[in-house]
């Protein structure tokens, strides 16, 4: 449905603004808001001529029927993968020991819900957190965290200055995108706004620096997903997966694409992993719940825990409250996953032991 709402703009775009087609390179289109992503255009455009142009697109999305909302984002820049990996950070300067990205294959499996939780799971545990919502065609953050009425995010000499809620920090390209206007990105973009994200949070703040920073990934195992991974020193990689089988093969796509970068797999966490029943408390297998667990036995990773399918966290997702904070199944679920992600973490982290020679 998704892919067919993205094809019908895209065809609109390419159809109503043919000077645009070798520009579009992605639309993306979800709760009736689509996406477009621009590649820049080539030197001559003056910036009048650029601005009539977006409006004019913006104006043939929006005659698409089913969308609502059109967010233009021009990329400034489109380094190779290769040099983000030279322009990352220093270890030194990692804004958190613990740097944890969540990722799925696919989208729709819960994957930002889960890095949400896992975010609340810490601070309860009494560790200093934060979150950078990556997923720039659908973030989520503002909603799982209830800020959708938040105001944008600042910046100050120290840097950008992130939002919190249930005590944890928080950037989200969400927060850059104001009311229901439609809205230009200008400036570097796409992986130019994640890797600002990455690099230029005052994370600290006068409270202390972070324990740890989980990145919820943008879905999918593209150029995206890897410039993320190569700007940032991530500890590891937790793979968030549903049990059905096609759910399962993206999950190994994710996996791949961290191995590729060279970042440890910490674990799988299923979710959705069988139906917890809010009446009676009975769980029913409806995915055939185990399947993440075999299949992280067969990838030799650890299985890291299994969140049951429960109404009261779509529930809670989207009133803005995170269950890891509460009491109840789900909270212990999250509990359990978030120990044992921490765990495996430090023990990926720990320095090699060194050999010491006695005389
Ligand atoms: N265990 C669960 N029980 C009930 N509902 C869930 C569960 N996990 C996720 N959901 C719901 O499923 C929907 C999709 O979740 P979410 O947005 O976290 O997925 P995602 O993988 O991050 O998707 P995308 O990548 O497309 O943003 C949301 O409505 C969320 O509240």
């Amino acid at each position: 449905m998704q892919d067919d709402s993205a094809q019908t703009v895209r065809q609109a775009l390419e159809t109503q603004l043919p000077e645009l087609k070798a520009r579009v390179s992605a639309v993306d289109v979800r709760s009736a808001i689509a996406t477009i992503i621009l590649t820049p255009p080539d030197g001559g455009d003056g910036a009048d001529e650029e601005a009539g142009l977006r409006a004019r697109a913006e104006k043939a999305v929006l005659a698409v029927e089913g969308i609502e909302r059109v967010r233009i984002i021009v990329e400034t820049e489109r380094r190779p993968v290769r040099e983000a990996k030279r322009s990352a950070p220093s270890p030194a300067k990692a804004p958190a020991p613990l740097i944890i990205a969540v990722g799925s294959g696919k989208g729709g499996v819960g994957k930002s819900t889960v890095a949400a939780n896992l975010a609340g799971a810490c601070v309860r545990q009494g560790l200093r957190t934060g979150l950078v919502d990556a997923d720039v065609f659908g973030p989520s953050a503002p909603r799982l965290f209830g800020l959708t009425e938040a105001p944008g995010l600042r910046k100050t000499d120290a840097g950008i200055v992130p939002l919190q809620a249930h005590g944890v920090k928080l950037v989200s390209t969400g927060f850059l995108v104001g009311g229901r206007e439609p809205v230009v990105w200008r400036g570097p973009m796409v992986t130019g706004a994640i890797r600002q994200f990455l690099t230029e949070v005052d994370w600290d703040g006068g409270d202390g620096p972070l324990d740890v920073l989980i990145i919820d990934m943008p879905p999918g195992t593209g150029d995206a997903q890897l410039a993320i991974a190569q700007g940032m020193p991530i500890s590891g990689a937790v793979i968030v997966s549903t049990p059905q089988t096609v759910a399962l093969d993206d999950a190994r796509k994710a996996m791949a694409l961290f191995e590729r970068t060279e970042i440890p797999v910490l674990g799988m966490i299923e979710n959705m992993s069988f139906f917890l029943c809010p009446h009676c408390g009975e769980g029913s297998e409806i995915f055939g719940r185990g399947g993440v667990r075999s299949e992280a036995g067969l990838m030799g990773v650890p299985f890291l825990g299994e969140i049951p399918l429960h109404p009261s966290l779509r529930e809670a997702s989207d009133e803005g409250r995170l269950v890891a904070l509460e009491d109840g199944p789900l909270a212990r679920a999250f509990a359990s996953a978030a120990g044992a992600m921490l765990e495996t973490a430090r023990t990926a982290n720990r320095p090699a032991p060194e050999i010491v020679f006695e005389d």
